[in-house]
């Protein structure tokens, strides 16, 4: 377990953490978020000892990092991938890795063949993609067998299959209870991983709790309807204290409304019902909200709401 109490640090006259505390859960994928420059690297630093606190503590098992013996066999990490001396092979990386914390020399073969890299650990690393990269970053985090994982944006450079790999990888570490504390700005990747986020803005806290609730308390949630004879439904709603407002697409939003209840009153009226659909907001939606007055480096102009197609897909990525 993790425990995080008052943590701060400064650089100069900037915080870069500010009194951060927090448990991180065990046996669940918690998601660590927060916009450029929040606080999330300098915080995964002192948790593994990288970075000292200008005050406040963490405890690993109870323990400082610098008290534990072995502390791979405690906790692994993957931080910044390519953090591998580029001439060294990845299976000397490990082996030298394993041999400082007294890890058989077997477990080495074993974490390479877990992230698929058997066929090239004996090619210098310095030649590795980053997904390889990521994948031997990954390796690494494994190696002591630890009931703490960490890891800072572990898709990073990585294609659909590899992605999908890690999101399975870190569900199953998890459901063998450990702890899994993972930082990403891919929020769609998060919403599918995560049960539990920790969200933080300018180095404080803002939301500790369970993924569902964060998206309920900075979102909205309606039911969508579209019909032909919104007259009709319209007084039927209204009768039973339920509005509807048009939304500028020819679709009705009933705030608050109970799906079940309008399609029998649908039915009871004899109208013809073209959807009837709940909607709730996306992560990426309620992340934008709740931080919103913590985004420290804004773009000068908000990107369009219908991109030019050449954009492509990630667009939003890139604004
Ligand atoms: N070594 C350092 N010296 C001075 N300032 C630093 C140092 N490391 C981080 N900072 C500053 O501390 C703040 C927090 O940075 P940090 O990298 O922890 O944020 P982050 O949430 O990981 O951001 P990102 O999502 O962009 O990676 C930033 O304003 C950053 O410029």
């Amino acid at each position: 377990m993790i425990e995080v109490n008052e943590l701060t640090k400064r650089y100069g006259d900037k915080l870069a953490v500010d009194h951060l505390s927090f448990t991180i859960p065990q046996g669940v994928v918690t998601g660590f978020l927060g916009p450029n420059g929040a606080g999330k690297s300098t915080t995964m630093r002192m948790l593994l000892d990288l970075d000292r606190p200008t005050s406040g503590t963490v405890r690993i098992d109870g323990k400082h990092y610098g008290e534990l013996r072995e502390p791979l066999k405690y906790i692994g990490a993957l931080l910044e991938a390519k953090a591998v001396h580029p001439g060294r092979t990845a299976h000397n990386h490990l082996r030298w890795m394993a041999a400082s914390n007294r890890i058989p020399a077997q477990r080495v073969d074993e974490v390479l063949a877990l992230v698929g890299l058997t066929a090239v650990a004996k090619k210098r690393s310095g030649g590795f993609s980053l997904g390889m990269g990521q994948r031997l970053g990954i390796a690494a985090a494994l190696l002591g067998d630890p009931k703490i994982l960490m890891f800072d944006e572990p898709v990073n450079g990585l294609d659909p299959e590899g992605i999908v790999w890690v999101r399975n990888l870190m569900k199953s570490l998890a459901a063998e209870g450990r702890t899994v504390f993972v930082s990403s700005h891919l929020m769609s990747e998060m919403a599918l991983t995560a049960e539990h986020l920790i969200v933080i803005g300018r180095g404080r806290l803002l939301a500790n709790l369970p993924m569902n609730e964060f998206i309920d308390q900075n979102s909205r949630s309606f039911v969508r309807l579209r019909t032909p004879q919104p007259e009709q439904l319209l007084d039927a709603l209204s009768r039973e204290g339920m509005t509807a407002s048009l939304d500028g697409n020819g679709a009705w939003e009933v705030e608050n409304g109970d799906m079940a209840r309008i399609g029998d009153l649908a039915a009871a009226n004899g109208v013809t019902l073209h959807e009837l659909s709940p909607q709730r907001a996306s992560l990426e939606e309620a992340f934008m909200r709740m931080t919103a007055e913590a985004v420290e480096y804004h773009t000068e102009t908000p990107a369009p709401e219908n991109p030019p197609a050449a954009w492509g897909e990630n667009w939003k990525k890139e604004s």
